[in-house]
């Protein structure tokens, strides 16, 4: 029998029932807060770095082993109510044939950046195949995670599509901005095949074990939200639509989405996260429609701040708790993904402060 992602049924065998992070993102509010940190497994360990010594980027994102202990490790040393899978936006593009690497200290630099019809006519397709090593690793973290839950993720449509487009990171996205007005039919299918692999993507990472997906938008925040309701939610609705049926959590993320908030809610994800510039009650206030139940919400600590001194994180973490109280549950992050330069310390003494909170 072939071993491939579509073939296997979806791994029943861990019993996840008192899982805090699972009981709020379906809108139950769990006796303790749940906690979990964007990019917690990342370059702020050093077990981590010790690990990835000699060995690229790309090379860890493709090696079922590293994958499993990389994502393993800020489980271990910070109690973490979740484990994010050890991956990047930009693993299903390089498993699709796409040259793109990752630049240490830049990001994801792309050989020949895509900006007409014909080089979008020639990207290819992400067969579920090419993701079989990726996926291994997602069945290794499953037999060894214990009752922790694990989050799998993809790159937004827009937030690929930016570092396509663009040819590496932007801080201004002219490029994709220009293009995606000066020929919206080009990018409307740039973005419907950005939105197939990362369908493609979350799909096989569900079917090999995960038990949540985020769908991370991060540059969103730089659109209007005329520009987000035209050129991003169909295809960002699209992506979380074409996964409703594996019914697993699905959490939807972008940085300064303050003026996009209602329709990130409208894409259709089970939990929108918030960063830092939006308190989490007036999320809330811009999340919730006329008649719809109330948001569950994730965030939302200024990353920056946990470099500041204890009193000051503390009281920051009880202030976004008590926001949090504003939604149906609340999932604690930070605003954004954890900082290289952050003492893991004061990670783990955030999750416990935040585990002596109800949930
Ligand atoms: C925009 C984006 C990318 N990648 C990702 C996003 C969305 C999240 C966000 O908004 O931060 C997603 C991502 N990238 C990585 C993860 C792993 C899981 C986690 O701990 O959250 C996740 C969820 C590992 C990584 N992704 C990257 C690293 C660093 C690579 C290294 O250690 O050599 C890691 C651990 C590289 C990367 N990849 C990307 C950037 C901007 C960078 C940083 C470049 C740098 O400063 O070195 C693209």
């Amino acid at each position: 029998m072939s071993t491939t992602a579509q073939s296997r049924p979806r791994t029943a065998h861990r019993d996840l029932a008192g899982s805090p992070l699972l009981a709020a993102a379906r809108g139950r509010r769990p006796a303790r807060l749940p906690v979990w940190f964007m990019r917690q497994a990342g370059r702020s360990l050093p077990e981590y770095r010790a690990l990835r010594e000699g060995v690229p980027m790309m090379k860890a994102c493709f090696d079922p082993e590293m994958i499993a202990e990389i994502t393993l490790q800020p489980v271990r040393r910070h109690g973490v109510d979740a484990a994010i899978f050890f991956s990047d936006i930009v693993v299903p593009l390089v498993a699709a044939g796409i040259d793109v690497d990752l630049v240490p200290g830049t990001g994801p630099v792309v050989t020949e950046p895509v900006r007409d019809a014909a080089a979008v006519r020639r990207l290819p397709v992400l067969e579920p195949e090419r993701l079989e090593p990726v996926l291994d690793g997602t069945r290794l973290l499953v037999e060894r995670l214990g009752e922790t839950p694990l989050i799998g993720f993809a790159g937004a449509p827009f937030t690929l599509a930016s570092y396509l487009i663009e040819g590496g990171p932007s801080r201004t996205w002219e490029r994709t901005k220009a293009l995606m007005h000066s020929e919206p039919a080009v990018w409307h299918d740039l973005a419907g095949r950005l939105a197939e692999m990362a369908v493609t993507f979350l799909r096989g990472q569900v079917e090999a074990g995960a038990d949540a997906v985020q769908l991370f938008d991060s540059w969103a925040g730089a659109l209007t939200l005329r520009e987000y309701r035209e050129f991003v939610l169909p295809h960002s609705a699209r992506v979380l639509g074409a996964i409703a049926d594996l019914d697993v959590p699905r959490i939807h993320f972008g940085v300064g989405t303050g003026e996009i908030l209602s329709a990130m809610r409208d894409a259709g994800a089970d939990v929108v996260g918030v960063d830092w510039r939006v308190p989490l009650d007036e999320a809330v206030r811009r999340l919730t429609a006329q008649g719809e139940p109330v948001p569950v919400v994730q965030g939302n600590l200024d990353p920056a701040l946990l470099h500041a001194s204890w009193p000051v994180i503390e009281a920051q973490v009880r202030r976004i708790a008590g926001e949090g109280r504003a939604a149906a549950a609340h999932i604690f992050n930070l605003g954004h993904g954890v900082m290289p330069n952050t003492d893991p310390d004061v990670l783990t003494r955030v999750v416990e402060l935040v585990h002596s909170l109800e949930g």
